[in-house]
């Protein structure tokens, strides 16, 4: 695919497309699949970088891994797993965010692993801290090493009790994926409960894994000697749904997205309503349209489920470009989610940025000097303009706010948004988009 893309806006967006499996649960049942002694299947898998890259990496190990692209099915089988070369995974690094997250399988299958430096959206520091501060609770010895860390695990990994400081995602991940098969009890407080974590325990369990989840952010995992390969349809894509409903919204139009699944989207369901976008809830998907009139601002702060997603947040922002009056959102995820909004300031938009919380839910950035809040003036005319991308959901934004625009924009790095939006090209042009590579 060409890199730059000419967009003409002023169209509304409308028609119907498909959302698959979820981009952040698909890589990490993959990640499971290590654990297995047996082959494994995953449907519902799209056709997005992150895939490609955790394949690459899992045939860098010796599993054999078969993708059916077309039906969307993954077939992989670990029967006979081995180490990769260091200069081969290296070829991996700053690719994407999963490597970390081999840690558990590949020292409970190899008693070693070597990861490469990691990449994913650059929206803030992102440090891996509490994976390292779990992994070394479990026994494993971390050494830092050129182009990545190596990890081992003298003793063998046992079971421990671990309380996150923040209920992160790839950490909750982490301690879950190494838990399933250390020795004895696994007791982490302050987990994420995401969706797709939820999709993941189910994995596992499918597996042969022991884990409870409690109401209080408590997981509980007993450690099994052996686990199975296992069978598993992906949960389908939120965040991507979402931005398409976003889209719709922006660019006054009606679109269905096939695969949608309301009670993965309840948050973001309820504050679309408020901005003043109309839903319907259809058997295999959520219809999602503009219903005329004013949009309404509004004041919203992302958080961890189930809160607002912060991945919801970015395409959001371009719809209250056109909401009337002053809307405030304070992402209290990332430090640093809002750079994308130069681009929006220059094709018209009015939005100022604030270091301050402009809000009230409690926020690792208060005093910190991140801008990590802003404020929206709508509704405002956006005109096209020759812009960049600078990640996933800024990317995604991007390309909404040009199809908003009057006139044409270049919108330059669109290669990026295939780390998460399966096709987005072709289901652009299926709703009526006038774009054209370059
Ligand atoms: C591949 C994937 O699933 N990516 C998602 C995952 O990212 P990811 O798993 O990287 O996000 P986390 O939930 O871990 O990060 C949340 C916050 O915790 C901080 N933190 C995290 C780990 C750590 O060791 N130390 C630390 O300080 C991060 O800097 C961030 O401020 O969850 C995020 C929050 O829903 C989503 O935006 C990403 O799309
Ligand atoms: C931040 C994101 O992804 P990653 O963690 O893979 O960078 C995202 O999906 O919006």
């Amino acid at each position: 695919m060409n890199n730059v893309l000419r967009v003409e806006g002023g169209r509304p967006l409308q028609g119907e497309i498909t959302v698959r499996g979820a981009k952040n649960f698909v890589p990490k049942a993959m990640v499971a699949a290590l654990l297995g002694t047996s082959e494994s299947v995953l449907a519902n898998v799209p056709l997005i970088r992150d895939v490609d890259v955790v394949s690459g990496l899992l045939r860098l190990h010796g599993v054999k891994v078969d993708f059916d692209q077309s039906h969307g099915v993954l077939k992989m089988d670990p029967s006979s797993v081995e180490s990769a070369h260091v200069a081969d995974i290296d070829a991996h690094a700053g690719s994407s965010r999963i490597p970390i997250l081999l840690c558990g399988p590949l020292l409970h299958r190899l008693g070693e692993a070597f990861i490469p430096d990691l990449g994913g959206c650059n929206i803030g520091g992102r440090p891996i801290d509490f994976h390292l501060a779990s992994l070394r609770s479990f026994g494993a010895t971390v050494e830092k090493r050129p182009g990545g860390i190596h990890i081992t695990a003298p003793d063998g990994l046992h079971g421990t009790q671990i309380e996150l400081p923040y209920p992160s995602v790839g950490a909750t991940e982490q301690t879950l994926l190494t838990a399933v098969m250390a020795r004895g009890l696994t007791e982490l407080r302050g987990a994420a409960v995401e969706p797709e974590i939820m999709d993941l325990v189910s994995v596992l369990q499918k597996m042969g894994a022991i884990i409870s989840v409690d109401t209080d952010r408590t997981i509980r995992i007993e450690g099994v000697e052996e686990l199975t390969g296992y069978r598993h349809t992906a949960m389908p894509d939120r965040i991507e749904a979402a931005s398409w409903g976003s889209a719709a919204l922006a660019t006054r139009g009606d679109i269905i997205v096939r695969g949608a699944n309301q009670p993965d989207m309840t948050t973001f369901l309820n504050t679309f309503r408020k901005v003043g976008g109309a839903f319907d809830v259809l058997d295999d998907g959520i219809r999602f349209w503009h219903p005329g009139g004013d949009l309404k601002s509004v004041a919203i702060e992302t958080n961890v489920h189930p809160g607002l997603m912060t991945d919801w947040q970015q395409p959001l922002v371009v719809a209250l470009t056109q909401a009337r009056g002053l809307s405030i959102v304070h992402e209290t995820v990332y430090e640093n989610r809002f750079g994308f909004t130069e681009a929006l300031n220059k094709m018209g938009a009015q939005i100022q940025l604030y270091r301050e919380c402009l809000g009230s839910l409690p926020c690792r950035f208060k005093q910190a000097n991140f801008v990590h809040s802003a404020a929206i003036s709508g509704p405002t005319p956006l005109h096209g303009a020759d812009i960049e991308v600078p990640d996933l959901r800024g990317g995604f934004s991007h390309l909404i706010a040009a199809l908003a625009a009057e006139g044409v924009s270049h919108v330059s790095g669109v290669q990026v948004i295939s780390r998460g939006y399966e096709h987005f090209t072709s289901k652009l042009k299926s709703l009526n988009a006038n774009i054209q590579g370059l």
